[in-house]
């Protein structure tokens, strides 16, 4: 639809606030006249048909010039050869341009201010209109030496478009086709097949065009030139290079302001449209060529005239080129023409016929309104820009997920098979520790066998017995059985040599699968199921254990009920033995009273041995060497240690007693003594090898409800038992595994003694034994089934003199000592002492 004056100027309103302005503004077409240069063989002494007035007007075939010719002195009259009567029209253009102006000056003067309207988004058309060989794509192209309007308007656009980049954001999208024999040529692809135009509200768009964003003038330079390769050229009579198709160049500008996000969208149209001619004076081709061209033209023409007369129909659907210019002609566009002529006699008509063109074109008035660009693009168009960014939103999303895949990778397809792997490796390693505990434990109790036959041995040397015979075959058949134990303890210790590497195997089977799991990068989707398993191999370690602690318990108990019945025959036989001699009056005064003494220590005299079980003690309570298997075999198998093959030999194990005597014998006091806060500093003399500087020695009252009893307490914390664990070699472990030990022994009258703990000449410490107190140790001993704990528990002497001597009257302070972190603490004189050893294991 065209506006007529009277809608135009009710649409030059502003919209209201808030809403966005919008101008529109009518404008008048602006025309220029570019007039070529003579040919070289034109005879320049020739009437013109063309003469320039002024800067803005011309006199098409002037009459012959006036100035008086004189011969001989003679003023002569000039003769009219042709006797044609001189039209002498004069046109007014906004912009004349004589033969000498440059393709530069063009431009200067009239494409040059379109750009500040097309960047302000307003739509602007360029077309060359002109006679064949007239410099139409002369203008709009030049060559190397004389760059076209069009090389400089894109030139001076992306030079503006970088001025704005701060304020704007720019795409640039160009296409370029042709119309030749009324069809039209994608002129960016080589592939020639005609496409179709499509009408879109007020604009037309041409279906399947190719529009290719172009990011500086380089590209666009290069575009063009392949464009023109691809354009339809043949030499006509007139022209040896003609185009014989119209050529639209369009470029497509998106600007997004970056304070504010408002799209403005503007398209400039160049337009360099085919040569008229006179159709007879080609042949064949060239002259359907020339027909279809002058048609269309015609067409061209038709609407120029209507546009100019202010009609309402104009009739752009006549030609393939008109459809095309519509918006450009009429619509919402700022339009400028260059009209080329020549001035050459031989182009009279052409010329004639462009400049009344011309003349037509500038009572064209267009519409022009801003912001409004986004209507005008085709619809190619934005299907292409929709195109283009679904791929590039394509594109993305691969990189995302792509990204996303690699951040967050995705489980193996053969999780399943890798967790079924994993579960029956870890049953193979559950399988060997659970045998080689299970030979741990016949072991244990195969010593502990020994052991029994062991003291059955000693207490039998104790006796005097008529009955030799008797009684030797009696020994021999425990020394026999001891024999057939240390046999079978030979075929265990193979036995645990072989599943030992197994075990050690089996693990480093494990160790490798999760190395490569690792390597997958797939252990993460295991890492559940591999503490689950882990899990499982120590619980049922620990039933084992528990399985173990059972029988020995079940051992020690039927140990103990032999123990009492002996106790009772013993004291039931020397019952009857001290009444005999009572009755012979046999008995001395020392018997009597060891008699006694042994009476009141079986009255409870004598307590029993005590553990300690208070919660600050976080460790395990052991009862003896028997009772568990060595759990640090199996800590350390799983830190995949082949263990050493020497077994641990069942006199190297002490009881819990012989553990506390060994280690005190291994303290020394310090020459002097530093008092401190009620402590006192100790040292050690430390010859033994399982002996650590991280021993601490504390003597100390602290149980005043513990009256007359001596503790003696051997502590290891849970954390230095795990990296004594991991760092001990299995077989260079100590014997017993006491974590803590705390044992009560009460003695009467203890409170008056005083502790000797003697550094002797061969640097180890030992305690002088109370002879007094023998009996009652002897008691204690016979009830532990322990004979060294006669030695374990004395009565200390005092001596005054000697420096290394601690009275527990004296040591009331603390100190602490540097290098070994060991304390002495003793508060008042009822001793308690108790030790604490850190990485004895
Ligand atoms: N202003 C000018 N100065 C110098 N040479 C010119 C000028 N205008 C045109 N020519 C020359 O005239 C010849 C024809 O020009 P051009 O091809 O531009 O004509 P045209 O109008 O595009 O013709 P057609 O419509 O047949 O394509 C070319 O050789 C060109 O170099």
């Amino acid at each position: 639809m065209v506006l007529n004056r009277r809608s135009l100027e009710k649409l030059k309103k502003i919209a209201a606030p808030g809403r966005g302005r919008i101008i529109t503004q009518e404008e008048q077409m602006r025309v220029f006249v570019r007039i070529k240069p003579l040919p070289d063989e034109e005879d320049l002494s020739k009437p013109k048909t063309i003469r320039i007035r002024n800067e803005n007007a011309l006199i098409f075939d002037p009459k012959l010039d006036d100035t008086p010719f004189f011969f001989h002195g003679v003023k002569q009259n000039p003769r009219d050869i042709s006797k044609r009567q001189h039209k002498s029209i004069k046109y007014d253009f906004h912009r004349v341009f004589g033969p000498q102006s440059i393709n530069e000056d063009i431009y200067n003067e009239s494409t040059k201010d379109l750009l500040d309207k097309l960047l302000c988004g307003y739509n602007c058309s360029v077309f060359v209109y002109g006679a064949t060989g007239a410099g139409k794509t002369f203008t709009m192209l030049g060559n190397e030496y004389n760059y076209g309007i069009t090389y400089l308007t894109m030139k001076d656009l992306y030079e503006k478009v970088n001025e704005q980049q701060d304020s704007k954001i720019f795409e640039i999208y160009v296409s370029y086709l042709e119309v030749y024999n009324e069809m039209v040529f994608d002129l960016l692809i080589s592939d020639k097949k005609p496409l179709f135009l499509r009408e879109c509200g007020n604009t037309t768009s041409v279906a399947g065009i190719t529009i290719k964003m172009v990011n500086n003038v380089e590209e666009l330079i290069e575009m063009l030139r392949k464009g023109n390769d691809n354009r339809t050229q043949h030499p006509t009579d007139a022209n040896a290079e003609s185009s014989r198709s119209h050529a639209l160049f369009q470029v497509y500008i998106k600007m997004t302001y970056k304070h504010t996000n408002q799209v403005k969208m503007a398209k400039l149209s160049m337009v360099d449209l085919a040569g008229s001619e006179r159709a007879s004076s080609n042949k064949g081709m060239r002259f359907k060529e020339g027909s279809n061209i002058n048609k269309s033209l015609l067409a061209l023409g038709n609407c120029i005239n209507n546009l100019s007369d202010g009609l309402r129909h104009i009739p752009y659907r006549d030609s393939k080129l008109t459809r095309l210019l519509k918006d450009s002609l009429g619509g919402n566009c700022k339009t400028l023409m260059i009209a080329c002529v020549s001035p050459a006699l031989s182009s009279y008509e052409d010329t004639y016929n462009t400049l009344k063109y011309a003349s037509r074109a500038m009572k064209i008035k267009s519409n022009l309104k801003e912001n409004v660009m986004s209507m005008n693009l085709p619809s190619a168009h934005y299907k292409k820009i929709i195109s283009d960014l679904e791929n590039e939103r394509q594109v993305w999303k691969t990189k995302y997920e792509e990204a996303l895949m690699s951040s967050v990778p995705q489980p193996p397809d053969n999780l399943e098979d890798l967790r079924s792997t994993l579960e029956s490796l870890f049953a193979g390693k559950t399988k060997k520790h659970i045998e080689i505990l299970r030979l741990e434990s016949t072991q244990k109790k195969t010593e502990f066998r020994i052991y029994l036959k062991k003291i059955l041995l000693e207490r039998f040397s104790i006796f005097n017995t008529d009955n030799v015979d008797e009684m030797a075959s009696e020994v021999n058949r425990i020394n026999m059985a001891i024999q057939q134990f240390e046999g079978r303890m030979a075929s265990i210790n193979a036995q645990l040599n072989v599943l030992w590497d197994e075990a050690v195997a089996a693990n480093n089977e494990i160790n490798v699968f999760l190395k490569k799991l690792e390597a997958d990068n797939v252990i993460k989707f295991l890492d559940v199921d591999i503490i689950r398993l882990k899990s499982q191999v120590i619980n049922e370690e620990l039933s084992t254990l528990l399985e173990h602690r059972n029988e020995i318990g079940v051992i020690l108990d039927s140990n103990l009920h032999i123990s009492l019945e002996l106790t009772t025959m013993i004291s039931t036989q020397a019952s009857h033995y001290y009444t005999l001699l009572e009755a012979l009056d046999k008995n001395t005064e020392e018997m009597s009273k060891s008699h006694n003494n042994i009476i009141k220590s079986f009255l409870g005299g004598l307590k029993e041995v005590s553990w300690d079980f208070s919660p600050r003690n976080h460790c395990k309570i052991r009862r003896d060497a028997f009772l568990n298997v060595n759990e640090l075999s199996i800590e350390h198998l799983r830190e995949s240690a082949k263990p050493e093959l020497k077994r641990i030999k069942l006199d190297h194990y002490m009881s819990p007693l012989q553990i506390v005597e060994s280690k005190l014998q291994q303290i020394t006091l310090q020459p002097e003594v530093k008092k401190k806060n009620n402590f006192i500093q100790i040292n050690k003399t430390d010859t033994s090898p399982e002996s650590s500087v991280d021993e601490t020695v504390v003597i100390s009252t602290q149980a005043a409800s513990l009256n007359n009893t001596f503790v003696l307490k051997q502590n290891l914390d849970s954390v230095s038992a795990k990296n004594i664990a991991s760092t001990t070699p299995h077989r260079q472990k100590p014997i017993i595994d006491t974590r803590c030990l705390t044992k009560s022994i009460t003695r009467p009258g203890i409170q008056k003694k005083k502790l000797l703990i003697n550094n002797l000449k061969t640097g180890l410490a030992c305690r002088k034994l109370n002879q007094e107190n023998t009996p009652l140790i002897m008691a204690a001993t016979k009830t532990l089934a322990d004979p060294i704990l006669a030695k374990a528990v004395t009565k200390p002497r005092i001596n005054t003199t000697n420096n290394n001597i601690l009275t527990t009257k004296s040591v009331n302070t603390r100190i602490n000592l540097q290098d070994t972190n060991k304390t002495v603490k003793v508060k008042n004189q009822k001793p308690t002492l108790t030790l604490r050893q850190r990485n004895w294991l």
